[in-house]
């Protein structure tokens, strides 16, 4: 049974630590920043590639720390992402959030996830999240690719016009969800 139930979190009124620096860190680094540009993101590890040092070198938002993990890592924290390459450290890391009921993220261990990073599809104020409860981190990029395709572009011109209007509505809650369900009628209605 899927029991996931998605959120969209304000991630740059949020502080992130991602622990590990590799290829895994730097994808789940990559997406988060690609998605959410003002993201507080603060990297953890001993190594740092180029790339991520080449990403923190334009991004005030983005500190690097060049240490091992050690729990005082995880002051003033709400989200944890570990992604080292040490099973070990990663489950010290999930057991320390947990005391301190941060959530948390363990790329390489599904089970010891609160969360789990998804596909992500933007059009403008549109957006798609993708998962696959885990099982198919592949099937969830390619729908992903499919989504970016197929969902307009103009989708968010949509949305912008409509938000004009509902803002310009007088009136309770029911005459709103009214005449704004009475604009949009046409969009679920099945062609012959
Ligand atoms: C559970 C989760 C935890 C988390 O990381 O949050 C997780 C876990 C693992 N991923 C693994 C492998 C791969 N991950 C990717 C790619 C992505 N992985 C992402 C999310 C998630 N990955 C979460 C579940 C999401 C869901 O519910 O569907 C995406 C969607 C988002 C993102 O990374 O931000 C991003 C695509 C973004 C995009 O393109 O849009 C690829 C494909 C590729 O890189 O081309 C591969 C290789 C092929 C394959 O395995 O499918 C392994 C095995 C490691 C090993 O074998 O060593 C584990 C660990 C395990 O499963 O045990
Ligand atoms: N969730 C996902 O999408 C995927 C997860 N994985 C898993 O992610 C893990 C990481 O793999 P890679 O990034 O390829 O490894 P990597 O070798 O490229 O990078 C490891 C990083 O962890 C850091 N690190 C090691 N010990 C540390 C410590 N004690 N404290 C802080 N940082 C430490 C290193 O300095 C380095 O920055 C693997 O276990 C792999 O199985 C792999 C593929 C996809």
């Amino acid at each position: 049974m899927n029991e996931l139930y998605p959120v969209f979190l304000k991630v740059s009124q949020l502080n992130t630590l991602l622990v590990g620096a590799g290829v895994v860190g730097l994808e789940k680094l990559t997406f988060l920043l690609k998605s959410s540009p003002n993201a507080r993101v603060t990297v953890l590890a001993p190594e740092i590639s180029e790339d991520v040092k080449r990403m923190a070198d334009h991004n005030e938002r983005l500190v690097l720390v060049q240490d091992i993990y050690r729990k005082k890592y995880l002051e003033e924290k709400h989200l944890v992402i570990a992604a080292t390459n040490d099973k070990e450290i990663n489950k010290e890391i999930h057991k320390d959030a947990k005391e301190r009921f941060l959530l948390v993220n363990v790329a390489d261990t599904p089970e010891y996830c609160d969360f789990y990073l998804g596909g992500i599809v933007t059009k403008g104020n549109v957006k798609i999240a993708i998962s696959t409860n885990g099982k198919s981190p592949t099937t969830a990029k390619r729908l992903r690719q499919l989504l970016e395709e197929v969902v307009p572009e103009n989708i968010n011109e949509m949305v912008e016009n409509i938000n004009l209007y509902r803002e310009t509505l007088k009136g309770d809650f029911e005459y709103k969800v009214k005449a704004l369900n009475k604009l949009t009628e046409e969009l679920i209605k099945k062609k012959d």
